[in-house]
């Protein structure tokens, strides 16, 4: 692309690739020199032409001195990245309804879901923590919502495979970043805000306006989904330009359950919409993933979904790597891989376990908290799984470079009355869980999910994932040593 088709008054010079980091050899590329939280852009300007910029975009004066540069100055760099990318890469987002979704807990889950029903019909991709899809293409997550070069160029691959529209994870850093300042969302949803990420907001008010920008961006004729139940459903669209709509079960909403049986194994309940009653019985379990499903019900139906062929579908919804994963090999007892990693996030979970064990059983819990992320939520962890648990085993998630055993310490310290245990290693802990087990106990391995790796100090190393470690740990550490005690029985 001609760089005179990005700026105005820009010279014919061809573009091949658009670069954030002096540090990546592209080509013909324009370099934008981004303010970030630790470097300025603006300082690497010298090596970003070294490895292949021929255009550079600042809106610090720097000094201009290579002939064979055009250097650009704008007010706001982002802003110019922002447009320059949607423009580069076509704007692909245009091309397909995008559904956005955010709030503290159940994006992956419900843009998932909105992917799962949608692409037997219209084909859907995904962006998001746990992967990126398209198509038959599944490639490994970047970020939640990944930055605006990546995002765009994501965007483009999709709708050049042919998908009509797209599930995309918004996080309040990707907001508070700009990264999806020019990706047109069709219908945005907001599941709920509670405390995480304070340690990047510093204040909730801070994190509740990261959240609120994208509902304030929204296009007029886009359509906004709120849950009416979360106190900040209802605020969180004050302002927004398009139409809303709502999902709830406390108070009459545009979608509403009633009548709410929650199982273990299955939730029935009766959806009411524009004056009509529907029976719905879906695999889903637990409380907030009722609220996920109305959400998604309302998204779908609202894009354009017939009601019939969305609830059609609810009773076979493809099970969410990772999220409320239960693990049934056989053994007596319940254990449940889940990716809970709030506080929020931890009390549904400890709330759901509660209401499948028997009360003279125990549930039995392992979970840590990651490092360098969050500090403050670690005691209230403690507190949490010291209301709801019987036995908490403290292990290592992703403790980056602090000390794991520190952190466990850190939760600890909220744990009055249970029996707590530190064990470092993942893979101890949750052999532990397993092998004190007793039947009707409930197991929650929480934090991790479907996750293939742990973040230490040097980066990501790879792990076997929850499911893997508790799946081998039954086999090794639960049935072999079942299988020797009748052995020793028979003789
Ligand atoms: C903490 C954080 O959010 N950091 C993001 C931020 O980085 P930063 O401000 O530190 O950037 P910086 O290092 O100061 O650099 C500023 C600029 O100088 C450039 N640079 C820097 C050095 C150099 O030699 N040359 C050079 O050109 C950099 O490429 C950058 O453009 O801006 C970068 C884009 O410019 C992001 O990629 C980066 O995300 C990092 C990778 C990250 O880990 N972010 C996480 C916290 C995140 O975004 N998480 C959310 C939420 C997930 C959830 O909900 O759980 C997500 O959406 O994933
Ligand atoms: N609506 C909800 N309300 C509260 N907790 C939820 C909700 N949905 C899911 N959870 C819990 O939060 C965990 C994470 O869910 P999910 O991955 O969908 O959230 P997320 O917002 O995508 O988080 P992240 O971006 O960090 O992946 C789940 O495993 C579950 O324990």
């Amino acid at each position: 692309m001609k760089l005179s088709a990005l700026f105005d008054n820009a010279p014919d010079i061809e573009i091949e690739n658009l670069m954030v980091d002096s540090r990546d050899v592209l080509p013909n590329s324009i370099f934008f020199c981004i303010k970030g939280m630790i470097h300025d852009g603006h300082r690497y300007v010298n090596a970003a032409v070294k490895n292949g910029a021929v255009c550079v975009v600042h809106s610090e004066d720097i000094k201009r001195n290579n002939a064979n540069v055009v250097y650009i100055k704008v007010r706001d760099v982002t802003a110019a990245l922002n447009q320059v990318a949607a423009c580069f890469y076509g704007y692909p987002s245009k091309k397909m309804v995008v559904y956005g979704v955010t709030g503290t807990n159940g994006k992956s889950s419900i843009a998932c879901m909105i992917r799962n029903l949608l692409n037997p019909v219209y084909a859907c991709g995904y962006i998001g923590t746990i992967s990126i899809e398209y198509g038959d293409t599944k490639l490994p997550p970047l970020l939640t919502t990944p930055d605006i070069v990546p995002m765009q160029q994501i965007l483009h691959d999709m709708a050049q495979a042919g998908m009509k529209a797209c599930a995309l994870e918004i996080s309040s850093i990707g907001l508070e970043q700009h990264r999806t300042d020019s990706v047109d969302v069709d219908i945005a949803i907001f599941t709920n805000l509670t405390h995480d990420h304070l340690d990047y907001h510093g204040t909730m008010e801070n994190y509740f306006e990261a959240k609120k920008r994208l509902f304030d961006q929204l296009k007029p004729d886009g359509t906004a989904i709120t849950n009416k139940d979360d106190p900040h459903g209802m605020a969180m669209v004050a302002d927004c330009p398009a139409r809303v709509v709502t999902y709830g079960v406390l108070e009459k909403a545009d979608y509403e359950a009633k009548d709410i049986q929650l199982n273990a194994d299955k939730t029935i309940f009766t959806l009411v919409h524009d004056g009509s009653e529907y029976p719905v019985q879906t695999n889903l379990v637990a409380m907030f993933n009722l609220y996920n499903l109305l959400a998604v019900i309302a998204a779908l139906h609202e894009g354009g979904l017939p009601m019939e062929q969305i609830l059609e579908q609810l009773n076979t919804i493809p099970q969410i790597e990772g999220r409320m994963e239960r693990i049934e090999e056989g053994q007596p007892f319940n254990i449940i891989v889940d990716f809970a990693h709030t506080p929020d996030g931890l009390e549904q979970i400890f709330k759901f376990a509660s209401a499948i064990t028997p009360k003279e059983k125990r549930i039995i819990s392992v979970f840590g908290s990651a490092g360098k992320r969050d500090t403050k939520k670690r005691p209230v962890f403690g507190q949490l799984a010291d209301k709801y648990c019987d036995l908490i085993i403290l292990t290592e998630d992703d403790p980056r470079d602090e000390d794991p055993i520190q952190i466990a310490e850190e939760i600890a310290a909220g744990i009055q009355k249970t029996n707590r245990i530190i064990i470092e290693s993942r893979y101890d802990a949750i052999r532990q869980a397993v092998e004190v087990a007793n039947v009707g106990d409930t197991i929650l391995i929480l934090g991790k999910g479907d996750e293939t790796f742990i973040y230490r100090e040097f980066g990501r190393e790879p792990w076997m994932s929850d499911p893997a470690a508790v799946r081998d740990a039954l086999r090794k550490y639960y049935f072999e040593t079942e299988e020797e005690d009748e052995d020793e029985t028979v003789e």
